[in-house]
């Protein structure tokens, strides 16, 4: 068991009230605590105020005025000389990369591969495991036996990834560190201690610190980072540009604000969630969204050509299909779909792309080895390409609608996602596709949506709230017949459904099922720790 937090002497202001095991420890030193808390006061006001600013957004949004390039930008966008800083060592050639949770058995795997870290269901001790673990990863002391005795290693140092982590993003909060009484941006968190604790192992290890940067809205949160990328740098007296960072656009607002000097990667999420209150945009079920619906295409397209103008990568996206097991034919199904997703991506212009599982590292690299034989195609200008606004925004080429079917299996999703996650673990293979908190998002995106403006199935049923509710306990009782009765009690499944049935009626939308669902995975049992 572990030893109460209050053995743990804690930074002045600091408050831990989490339990803290010896070697999660090791990473939440007094001067590691003072460091995040540093970071916090720093920037805590700035961060509430550009997510107070999202909303304000949202209500213009909501109001009629669509999202559109910045005018108070145009300058930087017009401005053709500026690039991006060249690439740092072991960032010139990411063809593939492989994403994961930090568990130390991941990490190990990743990092024998190539390398990215993410997807976690922030729990206490997952998210003190994490940075335990990629610091050992950095250090190249780590190692893991399983509990069936199997053993894992790293590779010797030149034929392992580079590492890139990702912390959380802005709108979260570790609610188990407190500053000054008020929990801490779990972004500041989450990138705060790594710096400190594995800046210089990263250094020393000739690759980082590297970060990739999440769910950010607009370039007034690139510009925080960076802020906080500065004083961290000259805190530990690391030089300035010493961190380098790639941002996920993957909001709707992000694609309007591309033209920044960090490498830039795919990832749509926030369609539904921006414009869901426009009847007008009212997408069909999510299968048939996908990167070749026009809006998604064009916003490929052009943050490719944004990105090489200013000399910097343009990575693709994840395929959601992960190797079937025990029926080969589902399988080869399963990796002709990879193969084309990364044929698309490689054809269009992209510097590498992303995988959900070991096993695809080998597909998606045949195809770039294939069509991209030198290190990046930084050259691909995709002068071609003139994308608007209204390109971005536009609902055509879809296709029609959505049945029954596909509000049950939405449902099922979403319910099978949130028990997971509220158990701690947050990347899980569903229908034989790899789920995490973004692609579940856009499911129970999807229901409120449809509920809200009582889309109508193709066979023109209006969806209410109540039909809504029937269809997600139809879903849940699916579960507890297939678990039994004990299971289904020991599970999340009844918490799962409370929240999502709260979430889904068409009237409150919860910005964030991860912030939805994060006061359920607290451990906060200890007593605070000493001041
Ligand atoms: C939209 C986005 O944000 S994308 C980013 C978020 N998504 C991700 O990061 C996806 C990460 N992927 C995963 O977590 C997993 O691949 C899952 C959950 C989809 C499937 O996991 P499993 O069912 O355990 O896969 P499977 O049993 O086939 O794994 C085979 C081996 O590969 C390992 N493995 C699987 N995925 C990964 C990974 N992403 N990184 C490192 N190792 C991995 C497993 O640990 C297992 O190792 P072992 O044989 O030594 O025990
Ligand atoms: O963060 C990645 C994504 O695909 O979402
Ligand atoms: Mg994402």
């Amino acid at each position: 068991m572990a030893p109460a937090a209050p053995r743990l002497p804690s930074a002045p202001g600091v408050q831990i009230l989490g339990p803290v095991t010896p070697e999660q420890a090791s990473v939440l030193s007094p001067a590691a605590q003072s460091f995040v808390a540093a970071l916090h006061r720093c920037f805590n006001a700035h961060r509430l105020a550009l997510l107070a600013r999202r909303d304000a957004r949202q209500g213009e949004i909501d109001a009629g005025r669509l999202p559109d390039f910045l005018p108070e930008t145009a300058a930087v966008r017009a401005e053709p000389s500026w690039r991006g800083a060249a690439p740092a060592p072991g960032l010139v050639d990411r063809r593939v990369e492989i994403t994961g949770p930090v568990d130390r058995k991941m990490v190990i795997n990743a990092m024998n591969r190539f390398g990215v870290q993410d997807s976690n269901a922030p729990t206490w001790s997952n998210n003190l495991d994490g940075q335990v673990n990629i610091r050992d990863a950095l250090l190249g002391t780590i190692s893991f036996t399983a509990p069936n005795g199997k053993s894992y290693r790293l590779k010797p140092k030149g034929e392992l990834a580079t590492l890139i982590v990702r912390p959380r993003g802005w709108h979260m909060e570790e609610k188990h560190f407190l500053v000054d009484g008020q929990p801490c941006s779990a972004s500041l968190f989450d990138f705060g201690l790594f710096f400190f604790n594995s800046a210089r192992a990263s250094i020393a290890a000739g690759q980082g610190p590297y970060f990739y940067l999440p769910k950010m809205e607009s370039h007034l949160e690139a510009r925080l980072w960076n802020n906080a990328f500065n004083l961290a740098q000259d805190m530990l007296a690391i030089p300035r540009g010493t961190i380098r960072a790639t941002v996920l656009i993957e909001t709707i607002l992000a694609a309007f604000e591309m033209d920044l000097p960090p490498p830039l990667k795919t990832s749509p999420r926030t369609f539904i969630k921006k414009l869901r209150n426009h009847p007008d945009k009212v997408l069909p079920a999510r299968g048939d969204v996908t990167m070749t619906s026009p809006f998604m295409d064009a916003y490929v397209r052009l943050l490719i050509k944004t990105c090489h103008k200013r000399g910097v990568h343009a990575m693709g996206g994840m395929a959601a299909q992960i190797p079937i097991k025990g029926d080969p034919a589902a399988n080869d199904a399963a990796l002709a779909k990879v193969r084309a997703d990364k044929l698309r991506e490689v054809q269009a212009g992209h510097d590498g792309t992303w995988v959900a599982h070991p096993e695809l590292v080998k597909v998606a690299l045949a195809v770039f080895n294939e069509h991209m034989p030198q290190p990046n195609q930084l050259f691909v200008a995709r002068d071609d390409v003139a994308v608007g606004a209204a390109d971005l925004l536009s609902t055509r080429g879809l296709a029609a609608g959505f049945t029954e079917a596909d509000l049950r299996l939405n449902c099922n999703i979403a319910l099978a996602y949130m028990e997971s996650w509220l158990r701690g673990v947050g990347c899980v293979p569903i229908h034989n596709l790899m789920e995490d908190a973004a692609t579940a998002e856009i499911s129970r995106s999807q229901l409120w949506q449809w509920v809200r403006h009582g889309a109508a199935t193709r066979d023109g049923r209006a969806v209410t709230a109540a039909w809504a509710v029937q269809i997600l306990d139809d879903e849940t009782d699916k579960f507890r017949s297939e678990l039994g009765d004990e299971k289904f009690r020991a599970s999340k499944f009844d918490l799962a459904r409370r929240l999502l049935a709260g979430t889904i009626q068409g009237k409150e939308y919860s910005d964030f099922l991860t912030t939805l669902c994060y006061d359920h995975i607290l451990t906060i049992t200890a007593p605070p720790s000493r001041m």
